[in-house]
C-alpha cells in the first residue's frame, strides 16, 4: 500500500545549498507529490532542471507557488521580505508559508507584513548546513539528526505548525519551538559569532607581515583550517545575516570582547592557574554538548526513520 505524501505540491523559493537540500531531502522520502523550484537565472534552471531532484524550475516566484500547500523561501534573509510581498497575491489558501532564515525576528517581520491572513505562516531554521552554496551544493542527508527551529507567531494554527514539524522530521530532523527573539539570541552565540570570529582571524593570518600566505596555509592543522571553511561561507547570506540581527550580535560581541579581555590579562600577567581553570571549564562544556548530542538525537531518528538513519550511518 503506498501512503499519500505530506504534502501534494512544495514549492521552493531559491535553490541553493538548503532548498537543493530540502528539495532531495523531500524526493528521497516521498513527502510531496510535486516540487517546483525557482531560479532567477537561466544557466542556474537549466543546471537545476538537469539535476532532475524538482518536477520543475521556474522563473518567477510568483509563479512557483500557484497552488502549493507548502511554500518555503530558501534565500538570504535579506531578500525575504520582498519575497514574500510577490508571492502573496498568488498563495493558495491554508498554504503553510515557511522560510529556512538564520535569523528569525526581523525575517517574520519583513514577510508578516505582505502574506495573506488566509495562509498559515510557519517561519523556521533548519540548523545544519556547510560552507559551499548553489544548486550543486545540497545533500538529503543534509538535516539528518540536526537541529529544526520553528518560530510560528503568536496564534498561528497549531495544526499548520504540526504539520511543518512532521516534514521537517521526515527529512530527518528534530524539531524545537522557541521565539524569534530568543532563536536571535541563543544563534548569535552559537553560529553567528563564531562566523565573525573566523571571518575575523583569517583575514589577520593573510594580512600578517612576516608570515607568508603560504606558510599560514601550510601550517594550519586542525585549528586553523577549521577556521579558514567557516570564513569561506557566503558573503552574501552572511552580510545579510549580520545586518538582520544587529542588536544579539552586538550583545554577545560585547560579552566575548569581555572574556577575551580577561583572558588577555591572565596571559600578560603569567597568570596559568587562571588560563587553567578557564580552558578546564571549557572542555567541561564541549562534552557536555557531545553527551546531549547522543542522548537526544541519535537514538530516536534511528527508530522513526529506518531509511535516512542507515544513510547517516554511511
Ligand atoms: N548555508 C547554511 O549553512 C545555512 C544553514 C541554515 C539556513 N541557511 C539559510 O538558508 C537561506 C539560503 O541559504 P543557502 O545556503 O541555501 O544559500 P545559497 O546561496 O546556496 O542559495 C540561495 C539561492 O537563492 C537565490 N535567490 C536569492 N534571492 C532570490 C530571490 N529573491 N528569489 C529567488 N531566488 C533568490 C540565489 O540565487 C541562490 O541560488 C539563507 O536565508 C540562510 O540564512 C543557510
Ligand atoms: O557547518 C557549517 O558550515 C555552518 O556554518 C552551519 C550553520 C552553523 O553555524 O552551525 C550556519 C548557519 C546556519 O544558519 C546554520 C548552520
Amino acid at each position: 500500500m503506498t501512503t499519500a505524501p505530506m504534502f501534494s505540491k512544495v514549492a521552493l523559493i531559491g535553490f541553493g545549498l538548503i532548498g537543493g537540500s530540502i528539495a532531495r531531502g523531500a524526493r528521497m522520502q516521498g513527502l510531496a507529490g510535486e516540487i517546483v523550484a525557482t531560479a532567477r537565472s537561466a544557466a542556474t534552471r537549466a543546471r537545476v532542471a538537469e539535476l532532475g531532484v524538482v518536477d520543475r524550475v521556474v522563473e518567477t516566484n510568483a509563479e512557483a507557488v500557484k497552488d502549493a500547500d507548502l511554500v518555503i523561501l530558501c534565500i538570504p534573509v535579506g531578500a525575504c521580505g520582498e519575497a514574500a510581498q510577490e508571492i502573496a497575491h498568488n498563495l493558495k489558501p491554508g498554504a503553510i508559508v515557511s522560510d529556512v532564515g538564520s535569523v528569525k525576528a526581523a525575517v517574520v517581520r519583513a514577510m508578516a507584513e505582505h502574506l495573506p491572513s488566509t495562509v498559515h505562516f510557519v517561519p523556521a531554521h533548519p540548523v545544519a548546513g556547510t560552507e559551499n552554496s548553489g544548486p550543486d551544493s545540497g545533500f538529503a542527508e543534509l538535516f539528518i539528526n540536526r537541529w529544526c527551529i520553528l518560530t510560528p507567531p503568536d496564534g498561528t494554527d497549531a495544526d499548520a505548525t504540526e504539520k511543518l514539524a512532521a516534514f521537517w522530521r521526515g527529512l530527518g530532523a528534530n524539531v524545537e519551538i522557541m521565539t524569534p527573539e530568543h532563536h536571535d539570541l541563543v544563534l548569535a552565540v552559537t553560529s553567528h559569532l563564531p562566523h565573525l570570529i573566523a571571518y575575523t582571524i583569517v583575514g589577520t593570518a593573510e594580512e600578517l607581515e612576516g608570515v607568508t600566505r603560504s606558510e599560514v596555509l601550510k601550517f594550519s592543522a586542525g585549528g586553523f583550517r577549521d577556521f579558514t571553511r567557516i570564513a569561506a561561507s557566503d558573503p552574501t547570506m552572511w552580510r545579510d545575516v549580520f545586518l538582520n540581527n544587529k542588536d544579539a550580535v552586538l550583545e554577545m560581541l560585547g560579552e566575548f570582547q569581555e572574556d577575551l579581555s580577561k583572558l588577555t590579562r591572565a596571559i600578560r600577567r603569567g597568570d596559568g592557574e587562571g588560563l587553567f581553570e578557564h580552558f578546564s571549564r571549557t572542555r567541561t562544556i564541549r562534552r557536555g554538548i557531545l553527551d546531549i548530542g547522543q542522548d537526544e538525537a541519535a537514538p530516536d531518528f534511528g527508530r522513526k526513520q529506518p531509511q535516512l538513519a542507515k544513510k547517516a550511518a554511511e
